[in-house]
């Protein structure tokens, strides 16, 4: 595997119950690249990003993270290994302020630990600074700095998926996981989630992207893999997969677009 590629996904299989939800399914993602998940309802999508982010157990399949083998586990395990998803139904802890949501993301990195942070050792109170400080530079960076001291239920819903990028970027990540990062946004919100994937990829990051909105990701993405029922029908550049007759039928087949 050369270096440059992030993740290496091979033979992904999972069943719940009756129903197979991914069938043999295999990505490769190399650095900088912004990369696509699409299909329509039901495809397999999000399974595909649980069982990469230890949610799920899958039946089959192998993993590879920065050329080293990877087990996805539990949750905290993933983030540590290099991977930091967001969700499709906004998780940040609302009472929260915008600035800890964030923080909360980067403890992923920190050393000191819960002995530091209930004894409040020194090295702790500098850690604490560091991360404060990562913490409001990470917001800034999402274009969200004037709310950090605002509870993240105040914030409006695009600027809460911007919250939850800043989270994920705040664990230092090989690899950002996006689910359905343009859902519920306005068209003026999709522009600047647009701009703002776009950054995150100038600055040599690597990005996993599910995303209905077909524009957006035909846009963005430097490949795209299709799902329909768990098999990967399509895999390519946005213009080749466009073109795919599998694909167009999928499409059409649900009335999706
Ligand atoms: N925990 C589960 N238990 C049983 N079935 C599940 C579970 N999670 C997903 N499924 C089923 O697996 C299939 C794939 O679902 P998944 O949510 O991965 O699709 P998706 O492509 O993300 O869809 P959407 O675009 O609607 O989010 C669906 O038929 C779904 O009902």
């Amino acid at each position: 595997m050369s270096n440059d590629t992030v993740l290496k996904v091979q033979g992904v299989s999972k069943r719940f119950g009756g129903l197979q939800a991914l069938t043999d399914v295999g990505i490769t993602i190399r650095r900088g690249q912004v990369y696509g998940l699409i299909g329509p309802n039901g495809a397999g999508k999000t399974t595909f990003f649980n069982v990469l982010t230890g949610l799920y157990t899958p039946d089959a399949g192998s993993f590879e993270l920065d050329g080293k083998p990877y087990k996805p586990q539990a949750v905290h395990q993933v983030a540590k290994a290099g991977i930091a998803r967001t969700f499709q139904n906004i998780r940040l802890f609302a009472e929260m302020t915008a600035l800890e949501n964030v923080m909360v993301g980067r403890h992923v990195r920190t050393h000191s630990g819960l002995f530091g942070a209930i004894f409040r050792t020194r090295g702790f109170k500098a850690e604490e600074d560091a991360i404060t400080q990562r913490a409001r530079e990470l917001l800034d960076y999402v274009g969200i700095g004037k709310y950090a001291d605002f509870r993240s239920r105040t914030l409006s819903y695009g600027d809460q998926r911007r919250l939850e990028i800043a989270r994920a970027l705040a664990t230092d990540p090989q690899l950002i996981a996006l689910d359905e990062p343009a859902a519920g946004m306005n068209a003026t919100e999709k522009v600047q989630l647009r701009e703002l994937i776009d950054r995150i990829r100038k600055d040599n990051r690597t990005i996993l992207l599910i995303e209905h909105d077909v524009k957006l990701v035909m846009g963005l993405c430097d490949r795209v893999t299709v799902l329909d029922y768990g098999k990967q029908i399509a895999e390519g550049t946005p213009a080749e997969v466009q073109k795919n007759p599998k694909v167009i039928e999928a499409y059409l087949g649900t009335g999706e677009h």
